[in-house]
């Protein structure tokens, strides 16, 4: 019986050892430092846990935990500081090395013991661990369903698109951290308060590899993820042992293989194996359930305004001496062959570039080298990406719930204790992201993931998810890509009607004739000067504009937009003319 006491415990640690693990893979990062920092934890908590309850009644246990999981938080957050511009294998280098650092650190300090080790008192069983890893779990499962575990995951999906939704993502990036590292520093705690003994070398780059490897083959997308893959690997050298296999390569080997078979084909670990919904969020599409709105600023209220704007790479002028402005309830078009300049021009306007000359202003924000992305999506600009940038594992619904972080509140705090507030925004919010999905013609696919759906399916999806946040400036990076005539048709009438409703479009795409059709002004790019401006009219009756096409030998959509500008110059001659002969007549 007390073996399988220890056994349950070990596996109530370890999983609180996998969340911490856990709690930085869901932003997508990956750091080894969690060990280094539960040793920091543990052997500094022998110099404050008492012997007797503090002020008579707190448990010696409780201030070790309180002080572990401070010490666990406040190192990660220092160490945050320096590596969090680190990202991928060079994050896990920079970690691991802090890891290694602590424990050579520890074993040369007298009050640790050094390599000897050091004694704890007895003080977690077989119900502390478990009520800790309860206490772990519940906050894991609150966290998936809240606006804060929804930008964790964005920033796990896609970087870029979550920092345009107007999520800050270093700030993010470092409270994983900070939540990782005070996880950790509760396992340290409990940990060495159970084995009644520790030595600094017992957190080694092993344990740290171990731990990941229990969170990765448990799944980093589903908060049971860490408890099953404790489960599962602490109980394989019980199950080595039943069998009577004494060899002890065989635990490492088989979860190096393990982490093999998920990482190859299980990418949701063992927990993606639990049937379940994919979003935890359904459609709402009762009007009622809609939270009342900001109202946009009048129609005419200028939005943008860019003054001799440019962009350099080196000797490459991508943008230069660019003049634009927009105002609310204007569809502005940017056309131009390929390379012409037209994404980094809204890269510019949107805070994902910044410039190297002329000055901007967009939505009262001045595009400066401090100006971030997600400061201009707060400000009330949504976009749509020419490559495609939707958070391909999320559900189309919780795509555009992202989508809609910028309007929607934070509920984590309420949903830890069951407000019916945290239920009444969460319906809102689904109620608004249900609304755009609907509105793009996507109601029928709300949970299906991303990543599945069709490329034209796809582009409407981005489309929905810039319109969740209310956007007063969208900028579509040509969102027709891709579609055939009536869907272009289709997602024409949409922009009309959303810039009737007021909100300022701009507009890339290579489609001239529905580019000509659908704005109210059109400026033409090439080689990264504006080279012609005005209405669709003057714009394609301008001769520069088609040999601007017709020079970019080469370039299949620039040859068909020629065409298309040939003959809709054409129309509109013989338009005129008739109209003029009309006019004759009538006199
Ligand atoms: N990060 C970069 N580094 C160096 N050069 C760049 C970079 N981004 C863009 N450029 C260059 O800037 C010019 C403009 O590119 P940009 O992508 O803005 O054109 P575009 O009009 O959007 O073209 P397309 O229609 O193909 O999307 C090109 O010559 C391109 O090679």
């Amino acid at each position: 019986m007390f073996e399988y006491s220890s056994l349950l415990t070990f596996i109530a640690l370890t999983a609180i050892l996998a969340y911490s693990f856990y709690a930085v893979l869901i932003a997508g990062q990956l750091s080894l430092a969690q060990v280094g920092l539960a040793s920091l934890a543990a052997f500094t908590s022998s110099l404050v846990v008492p012997n007797e309850p503090l002020f008579g009644f707190i448990p010696p246990l409780m201030v070790g935990v309180v002080f572990g999981m401070a010490v666990g938080a406040i190192a990660a957050f220092v160490l945050g500081l320096p590596v969090m511009r680190l990202r991928g294998v060079f994050l896990a280098i920079a970690t691991l090395a802090f890891g290694e650092m602590v424990r050579i650190f520890l074993i040369n300090q007298s009050w640790t013991n050094g390599a000897q080790g050091l004694s704890f008192p007895k003080l977690v069983g077989i119900e502390t661990a478990w009520i800790a890893l309860a206490l772990v779990a519940f906050w894991f499962w609150r966290l998936s369903g809240s606006r804060m575990g929804r930008a964790f995951a964005a920033i796990r999906e896609d970087e870029l698109a979550a920092t345009t939704m107007g999520i800050n993502v270093p700030r993010y990036r470092m409270a994983s951290f900070v939540i990782a590292g005070a996880v950790a520093g509760l396992y340290g705690v409990l940990f060495a308060h159970f084995t009644r003994f520790a030595d600094p070398n017992q957190f080694s780059f092993e344990a740290a590899v171990d731990g990941l490897v229990t969170a990765v083959v448990g799944g980093t997308t589903f908060f049971v993820g860490p408890l099953l893959g404790s489960v599962f690997l602490s109980a394989l050298p019980e199950l080595q042992r039943t069998l009577g296999i004494d060899a002890g390569w065989i635990r490492p080997a088989i979860s190096g293989l393990l982490l093999l078979i998920v990482i190859l084909f299980l990418p949701g670990g063992l927990a993606g194996l639990i049937p379940r919904r994919r979003s935890s969020t359904r459609l709402v599409s009762d009007p009622a359930a809609l939270p009342q709105l900001e109202p946009l600023p009048a129609r005419g209220t200028e939005v943008m305004a860019l003054r001799a704007l440019g962009k350099s790479y080196g000797g490459v002028r991508a943008v230069h001496d660019v003049d634009l402005t927009l105002a609310t309830g204007e569809i502005l078009g940017l056309i131009g062959p390929n390379g012409a300049g037209k994404t980094t021009l809204v890269n510019m306007v949107t805070g994902v570039t910044v410039p190297t000359g002329g000055s901007g202003t967009v939505l009262g924000i001045e595009l400066a080298a401090k100006t971030r992305a997600h400061q201009l999506a707060r400000a009330g600009i949504a976009r749509t990406f020419q490559q495609i940038k939707l958070f391909n594992r999320l559900s189309a619904l919780d795509n555009v719930l992202v989508g809609g972080y910028r309007i929607s509140r934070n509920t984590m705090l309420r949903r830890l204790v069951f407000l019916p507030s945290a239920r009444r925004f969460e319906r809102e919010a689904a109620a608004v992201a249900s609304a755009q999905l609907i509105r793009v013609g996507l109601g029928d696919k709300a949970t299906t993931a991303a990543g599945d759906l069709s490329y034209g399916d796809q582009r409407r999806l981005e489309i929905a998810r810039a319109l969740a946040s209310h956007p007063t400036l969208l900028v579509l990076d040509e969102p027709a890509a891709g579609m055939n005539h009536v869907e272009a048709e289709r997602l024409s009438e949409l922009i009309r009607s959303l810039a009737a409703d007021g909100v300022a479009v701009l507009i890339i795409e290579h489609n001239v004739r529905m580019m000509l059709a659908l704005c109210d002004r059109i400026t033409v790019l090439n080689f990264g000067e504006v080279i012609a401006a005005g209405t669709p009219d003057e714009v394609a009756r301008d001769p520069r504009v088609l040999e601007a096409y017709l020079g970019a030998e080469g370039d299949a959509a620039a040859t068909a937009a020629a065409e298309e500008l040939a003959e809709v110059a054409a129309e509109a001659v013989k338009g005129h003319d008739g109209d003029a002969a009309g006019t004759e007549g009538a006199r």
